[in-house]
């Protein structure tokens, strides 16, 4: 019988990678979205290979649509043993300019979110009894804030905290607490932040990604799967006695 993995922000880019490579490990997937076309064309696609998911629609600024989430979920293919709390949002402007809404809705969408879902999974944990692998995104955003993304740096400064406090807490009933922190993968959000960015830098969108290719020792941006490798490894038995970290997944940009 498959084990279950709720994947929040699956319906495209680093998510979606996730579900197409815990699928390979025989989880049943939860593919969890605001974006109802998106999430359901994932889980299309999952269950043309055989492999069994199912889409739910879910904000996860809303705390009891989380719980929800995890409870449908449950309910649909049994025990929970993986929580990924994915879903995030970005905007690129400077500090003094940043729209006050935006920043509201990013901290809701990324910090809140992640907070919510901690909360459920691991509540569900508790109840199952026997442990489970919460894993969260952050970014390197989270070891070095990035100019122009202030809230967002903040989102993920503040997630790597949640992951840390989390895993001290949860260790006590066997669940694992982990993060991802990307650099530059090539997502819709990212393709975005590239537009934004050039548009302020006054540079066509083809020299700002030259640009920050050079600082990517390993010399390419990431693909979605560079990053679900990380988040496979993260759930396996192998990464059993790892838990409150986050691991820089960005091509050699940062060096903590
Ligand atoms: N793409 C990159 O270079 C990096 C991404 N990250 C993080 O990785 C995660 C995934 O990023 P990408 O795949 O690039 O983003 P993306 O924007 O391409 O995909 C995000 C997905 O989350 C969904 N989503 C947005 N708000 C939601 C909400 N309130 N409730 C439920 N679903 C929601 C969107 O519909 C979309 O399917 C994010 O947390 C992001 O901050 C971190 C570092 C770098
Ligand atoms: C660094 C980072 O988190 C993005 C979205 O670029």
């Amino acid at each position: 019988m498959s084990k279950l993995a709720i994947i929040t922000g699956a319906g495209q880019g680093i998510g979606a990678g996730i579900a197409r490579r815990l699928a390979q490990d025989d989880y049943a997937i939860a593919v969890a979205d605001i974006n109802p076309v998106t999430g359901q064309q994932v889980v299309d696609e999952l269950q043309a290979a055989g492999k069994a998911a199912k889409f739910y629609q879910v904000d996860v600024a809303q705390r009891a649509a989380v719980f929800d989430l995890v409870a449908q979920a449950v309910a649909d293919f049994g025990e929970l043993a993986v929580y990924v709390n994915n879903a995030g949002v970005a905007f690129i402007d400077s500090f003094v300019d940043s729209d006050p809404t935006q920043v509201e809705r990013l901290f809701d969408v990324n910090l809140k979110g992640t907070y919510w879902g901690i909360q459920a999974a691991a509540t569900q944990f508790k109840k199952q009894g026997h442990g489970g692998r919460i894993v969260n995104a952050a970014s390197l955003a989270s070891v070095e804030a990035s100019a122009l993304q202030s809230a967002y740096s903040a989102s993920k400064f503040g997630i790597r905290g949640l992951t840390q406090a989390a895993a001290k807490e949860l260790a006590a009933d066997h669940i694992t607490v982990n993060a991802y922190n990307p650099g530059v993968v090539r997502t819709p959000m990212r393709d975005a932040i590239d537009k934004k960015t050039a548009a302020i830098k006054h540079v066509t969108v083809p020299e700002q990604q030259a640009q920050v290719l050079t600082e990517i020792a390993l010399g390419r941006e990431a693909q979605p799967a560079d990053v679900a490798e990380v988040v496979a490894w993260f759930v396996s038995p192998a990464a059993g006695y790892v838990t409150g970290q986050s691991l820089l997944v960005d091509g050699g940009m940062r060096f903590h």
